[in-house]
């Protein structure tokens, strides 16, 4: 591939692409592309798709027909794990699992070490990591004694120690406290500025905004809107805005500020 078709070529594509679960349709021929450089949320209300269109870009959820590349790979061959960053939707402040915040930082490294092996390079990757998500004090600390943020915060280290190309994150905000919210949209801001494609399943704009440069807003398993964020979003993301808003005649969006 030359230069030039690495800058024209999506970093995720979706092309008509359907997906089921328990054997209801539940994507039903969505299209979604993302560019290199591009920060794209995605929104819509509660059941529309939008976890199921990234568990199905990547792989975790199988289309039933349609296209999903990423980095102009179709998905099934697709090996290069590390150039993608990912931020599953958070079901409870901290799994049963008893690692450590460290080891499951280190966890998200493994795609990028030869067999496995933590070089010096690695073990920095994960301090740095850590260290951008305000977490270097309690590397050696149980996840299970973090706050719902923190515990976040956690996941978003892991999602970014590979050094990924592509940052997908789901609801990063959700039910994260004040601090960690702040902490998480300036790690956002630095990614963006150093070049991160940016793929966000997101409820509101809110204070993330201002990084957005592309809104594709599902409803009932279809695209309703692929565009600049919706203009209501925009009108009422002022501080102290905190309410629902219809958008062109879809469920309601909420569309305040969080903080
Ligand atoms: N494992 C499952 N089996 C059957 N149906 C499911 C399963 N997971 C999700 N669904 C259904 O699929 C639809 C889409 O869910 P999805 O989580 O993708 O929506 P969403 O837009 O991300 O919603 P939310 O904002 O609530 O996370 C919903 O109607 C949901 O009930």
């Amino acid at each position: 591939m030359t230069s030039r078709e690495r800058e024209s070529t999506p970093v995720l594509a979706l092309r008509d692409v359907r997906a089921e679960l328990g054997g209801r349709p539940v994507l039903r021929g969505i299209d979604l592309s993302v560019r290199p450089g591009e920060v794209v949320a995605l929104l819509g209300a509660n059941g529309s798709g939008k976890s199921t269109a990234v568990r199905t870009a990547i792989g975790q959820v199988p289309a039933t027909s349609g296209a999903v590349e990423l980095f102009g790979t179709p998905l099934r061959s697709f090996r290069d794990w590390a150039r993608v960053g990912y931020v599953p939707q958070r079901t409870s402040a901290a799994g049963g699992v008893p690692a450590t915040v460290s080891e499951i930082v280190s966890s998200g490294r493994l795609a990028r070490t030869r067999f496995g092996l933590f070089r010096k390079a690695d073990r920095e990757a994960v301090g740095r990591a850590l260290e951008l998500v305000g977490m270097a004090d309690r590397a050696k600390d149980s996840v299970t004694a973090l706050s719902g943020g923190q515990h976040q915060r956690v996941l978003i280290a892991r999602a970014l120690v590979s050094e990924p190309e592509l940052l997908i994150m789901d609801e990063p905000m959700a039910g994260v406290d004040l601090a960690s919210q702040e902490v998480l949209a300036a790690t956002l801001r630095e990614q963006v500025g150093a070049g991160a494609t940016v793929l966000l399943v997101l409820h509101e704009l809110g204070p993330l905004e201002p990084l957005i440069d592309r809104a594709v807003v599902l409803r009932d398993g279809c695209v309703l809107h692929d565009g600049p964020p919706p203009k209501a979003v925009g009108q009422h993301a002022l501080p102290g805005h905190d309410h629902v808003h219809p958008h062109e005649g879809a469920e309601p969006i909420r569309t305040g500020l969080l903080s």
